[in-house]
């Protein structure tokens, strides 16, 4: 057995390591201490720490794990734990900061492994002693053994086992002998490690400290600074704490102040109201006896209601019916307009322009039914209200749209063969070219009447075109200071245009070149332009494009039923007049000023006119202006005519306005007659052209009776003689010779052309003679044919007096009938010859109407003047008349339209021998003005 090797064997013979050997020592001083070996895991426990820092751990346990009995009865691998475990905490925090605390528990676990480390020898050399006192305890045995043994063999042969087993044993605790003084040795080796180790743990123990040492003084120092700063601040919140206790002081002491106030207060109300109680109950009891008051009369009421209802009910019925009978009435009113033949009255009002300062108006109200009353706001007293009525009025802010929406009708009626005409009316600048044209041809809503109407116009006849072919031609003219000029005779706009294609499928009479054929509202569109681009406007006072001319745009349709070939011809005059105007308001000099005589002239001719006809007066006074010769179909025929009254609702205007609206008002009581309708039956026509060749016949056989005649002796004679008596009587006449003798007869036959159209259409814009009546343009040309019947009977039954007779009064000197090329005898001249014409027109024998008053007529006349002088002269040759004609019957006779007729068929063969030189607007422009000159001398 190796003593100096330091091994602790156990009592079963179990060697251990250093640490349980320390452990071992631990154990048995414990049990030395207290002789209670199972305490010790609970004291180890102590130290055990699963979870958390030593740092983290509540002073309390520190100290408990600081007692003495805590850290002996420790087992020494627990304390090395603990001490690793402090190290590793404080080298994970790096700067090596360990609470004091922790650092005095580590300080004390040190010095205890160190007093069991410095114990170890000892106790090694205890343990030595203890084995060889057990050997020495052994050897003993083993000799009382052996003496046994030499005692009895068997006791020796046991003895020899025991000695044996002894022999074993003793190898054993050899063998554990060596193995305990290598493990001694191992811990001796551990034991070094341990104490280098903790050497290292001791210095970084001191650093720690000194770390720990630094930091706390730091932090003392800081401690003492913030303490500083805490206390100033504590001292300045003291001080503030004082200052509000001072004024919550104060506010307590003024809320009390209040609440006694308010204390009072309130025992004052708390008192009123006490006194108010009282009345308070009374009241009551007379609110609720009023209460059933109330509900009593309530009740009364919601009878008397419920009557008052039923009875409004049928009242409200009445109403109704009264609204629904009102419609009807004047549904009926303009049936009946109609029937009479009234033209239509509407009267508009222009609104404010933009830079009208002064906005006091005149209108003052704008009835539904076309009630208007006017006032003067300057003016007291009750004549200073004046009511008007007509058709319509619309208001300042009607659209044009709907301006234009009554007047639709109408333009149905011009493609159903009537004809319409529309005019505006009214004082310059009241908005007569707004209505008519519009303010801008280039937006539709824009679109004044005219537009619109031709619009419609295309659209109906288009919606037609299965059943009627319709042709549509517009003319535009204007009468500017009394003259009548082609809107459209613009040479490069005709060029680009087109003319008029004469060659009717009907046969019927041509317009004239101032005609121009349209398809579709973009032509009328281009037409309408160039027309308002040549009207004359110029600036006055009271209106920036003051019109200066009267515009009048004429549509003629033409329209063949595809069935039945009947012909329907209508014609549409769409009438801009100029406005009128006081001189002194619109301040016009020089040209601007002849224009307005010329222009009030002839509304003021326009004025007698209407009161004529509104009179009934067998003489209408058509003549006396251009305007009225070209309106004379619309005012005086069998046409349906609108007027647009136009006023200007501002102050200024007043009086204007007033004679505006009277004048309306007349025109609103003239009654034209029901309208007809221009249409033409096939079978007609066939018997016209059949009368008219036989007419022909009997024109050629006249016209060699007339040759024969010539041939006679003495025919020259009496020739003579007539030439000096008729020259005396009429010094302003000049005969013309035979050649004007045929001219006129070219004329009559162009009369002819116009006659067969005018029975055809007899209601035909041109076809109407002022002053005897709807018919009197038929008798213009029922006449020349009275006359070459008369003569051929006269001729035939010798009659030589009708013959004298008729040479005396219509026959000029030389033989030839009178001609005249004095144009203010062919109905343009001035107010004296239209005076006289009008006379004329008075007398039975009026052949003289110089033009049918159709706008074509005059726009031939004027256009082509040369014309009526320069008569074609084969026409003349073949249309030779006997110099002494028969005196013509005062009254047409009745074969008026057989007469006329064969006037027609004169015409055709005029105008076949022109042949196709008829479509010259100079020879339609020649037979139209003859037609006039031979209509006056007859006349005279
Ligand atoms: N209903 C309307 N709404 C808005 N402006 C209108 C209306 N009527 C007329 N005007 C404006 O009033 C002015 C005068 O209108 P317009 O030229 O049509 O009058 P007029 O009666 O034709 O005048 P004149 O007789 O001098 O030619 C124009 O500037 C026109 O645009």
């Amino acid at each position: 057995m190796n003593s100096e090797l330091p091994v602790y064997t156990s009592e079963n013979g179990d060697q251990g390591s250093l640490g349980e050997i320390l452990n071992a020592d631990v154990a048995e001083r414990r049990e030395n201490s207290k002789g209670v070996h199972h305490e010790g895991d609970k004291f180890g426990d102590i130290f055990q720490l699963k979870h958390g820092s030593f740092a983290d751990l509540p002073a309390a346990r520190i100290s408990e794990m600081m007692k003495v009995e805590s850290l002996e009865n420790a087992s020494t691998q627990s304390l090395f734990a603990v001490v690793s475990k402090i190290l590793d905490e404080s080298i994970e925090r790096k700067n090596g900061d360990i609470p004091l605390r922790v650092a005095s528990l580590l300080k004390l676990v040190v010095q205890e492994i160190e007093q069991r480390v410095s114990k170890y020898p000892e106790n090694m050399k205890k343990q030595s002693n203890l084995f060889k006192s057990r050997e020495e305890r052994y050897q003993s045995k083993i000799r009382a053994l052996e003496t046994l043994t030499l005692g009895s063999t068997d006791e020796k042969e046991i003895i020899m086992n025991q000695l044996q087993q002894m022999k074993i044993e003793k190898v054993r605790a050899d063998e554990e002998r060596k193995e305990e003084e290598h493990h001694l040795i191992r811990i001796q080796t551990e034991k070094d490690h341990y104490e280098i180790k903790l050497s290292a743990l001791k210095q970084e123990m001191e650093l720690a400290k000194k770390t720990h040492e630094n930091n706390c003084s730091q932090l003392e120092i800081q401690a003492s600074k913030s303490k500083a700063d805490l206390q100033s601040k504590i001292l300045e919140l003291e001080l503030l704490l004082n200052d509000s206790r001072k004024k919550v002081k104060e506010l307590e002491n003024f809320a009390q102040s209040k609440s006694l106030r308010w204390r009072r207060k309130e025992h004052n109300y708390q008192h009123f109201i006490d006194s108010h109680q009282a009345s308070l109950q009374d009241l009551r009891t007379v609110s609720d006896s009023i209460k059933k008051e109330i509900l009593n009369t309530k009740m009364i009421y919601i009878d008397e209601i419920n009557q008052f209802g039923w009875e409004l009910k049928g009242l409200v019925d009445a109403a109704q019916n009264y609204h629904a009978v009102l419609a009807e009435n004047r549904k009926l009113y303009n049936e009946i307009q109609d029937l009479k033949g009234n033209i239509r009255v509407y009267c508009r009002i222009r609104p404010f322009l933009p830079g009208q300062s002064q906005k006091q108006t005149t209108i003052e109200y704008i009835g539904e039914n076309g009630e208007l009353i006017v006032t003067n706001p300057l003016k007291q007293g009750k004549d200073n209200h004046r009511l008007f009525k007509f058709n319509k009025v619309f208001g300042p802010a009607a659209t044009q749209e709907e301006v234009f929406l009554d007047t639709r009708p109408l333009i149905r009626s011009v493609l159903d063969g009537f004809n319409v005409c529309i005019f505006a009316y009214g004082q310059t600048g009241s908005g007569k070219t707004y209505t008519m044209s519009g303010p801008s041809v280039s937006s539709v809503e824009d679109w004044g009447v005219n537009y619109r109407a031709l619009n419609d116009l295309f659209d109906i006849s288009r919606s037609r075109k299965s059943s009627i072919k319709y042709e549509i031609g517009v003319q535009m003219v204007e009468i500017y200071n009394e003259q009548v000029r082609d809107l459209l005779s613009n040479e490069s706009s005709q060029k680009r245009l087109g003319i008029w294609n004469t060659t009717q499928p009907n046969g019927l009479a041509v317009p004239d070149a101032s005609m121009h054929p349209v398809k579709s509202t973009a032509d009328v569109l281009e037409f309408m332009k160039i027309g308002l681009m040549n009207r004359v406007v110029g600036a006055t006072a009271l209106n920036e494009r003051s019109s200066r001319s009267h515009s009048v745009l004429t549509v003629h349709v033409f329209g063949t039923d595809l069935k039945t070939n009947a012909v329907l011809r209508g014609c549409l005059h769409l009438i801009d007049l100029a406005g009128s105007e006081r001189v002194d308001r619109s301040e016009a000099t020089g040209d601007r000023l002849k224009e307005a005589q010329h222009i009030n002239k002839s509304l003021s001719a326009l004025g007698d006119v209407i009161f004529a006809l509104a009179q009934k007066n067998s003489h209408v006074p058509y003549r006396n202006s251009k305007l009225t010769q070209v309106l004379q179909s619309s005012l005086g025929g069998q046409a349906k005519t609108i007027m647009f009254v136009q006023l200007n609702p501002d102050l200024e205007s007043y009086s204007e306005t007033v004679s505006t609206l009277k004048f309306a008002e007349r025109v609103s009581g003239v009654e034209l007659g029901a309208a007809r309708v221009n249409k033409e039956g096939r079978g007609i026509r066939e018997l016209m052209e059949q009368v008219a060749s036989l007419k022909d016949q009997l024109a050629s056989k006249d016209e060699e009776i007339g040759r024969l005649r010539l041939l006679r002796p003495n025919s020259g004679e009496r020739h003579g003689m007539n030439t000096q008596r008729y020259g005396s009587a009429s010094p302003r006449r000049h005969s013309v010779g035979t050649s004007q003798q045929s001219r006129k007869l070219s004329a009559s036959r162009s009369l002819g052309v116009k006659a067969a159209s005018d029975l055809d259409n007899s209601s035909e814009c041109s076809d109407r003679h002022s002053d005897a009546g709807s018919q009197q343009s038929v008798e213009d040309f029922k006449y020349p044919r009275d006359i070459y019947q008369q003569s051929r009977l006269a001729l035939a039954h010798g009659d030589q007096n009708f013959l004298e007779d008729f040479n005396l009064k219509h026959v000029v000197p030389d033989g030839n009938l009178s001609h005249t090329d004095d144009p203010e005898l062919l109905g343009f001249g001035d107010a004296d010859s239209e005076e006289r014409l009008s006379d004329i027109s008075d007398s039975v024998l009026s052949m003289g109407t110089e033009t049918d008053g159709s706008v074509s007529s005059i726009v031939e006349y004027t256009l082509f003047p040369e014309a009526v002088k320069q008569p074609d002269e084969a026409t003349e040759k073949q249309l030779q008349v006997p110099s002494k004609l028969p005196r013509p019957q005062q009254k047409p006779s009745a074969t008026a339209s057989s007469q006329l007729s064969s006037t027609k068929s004169l015409s055709k063969t005029a105008s076949s021998k022109r042949g196709s030189s008829g479509t010259s607007s100079v020879q339609k422009g020649s037979s139209s003005t003859s037609r006039i000159s031979t209509s006056k001398r007859w006349a005279k």
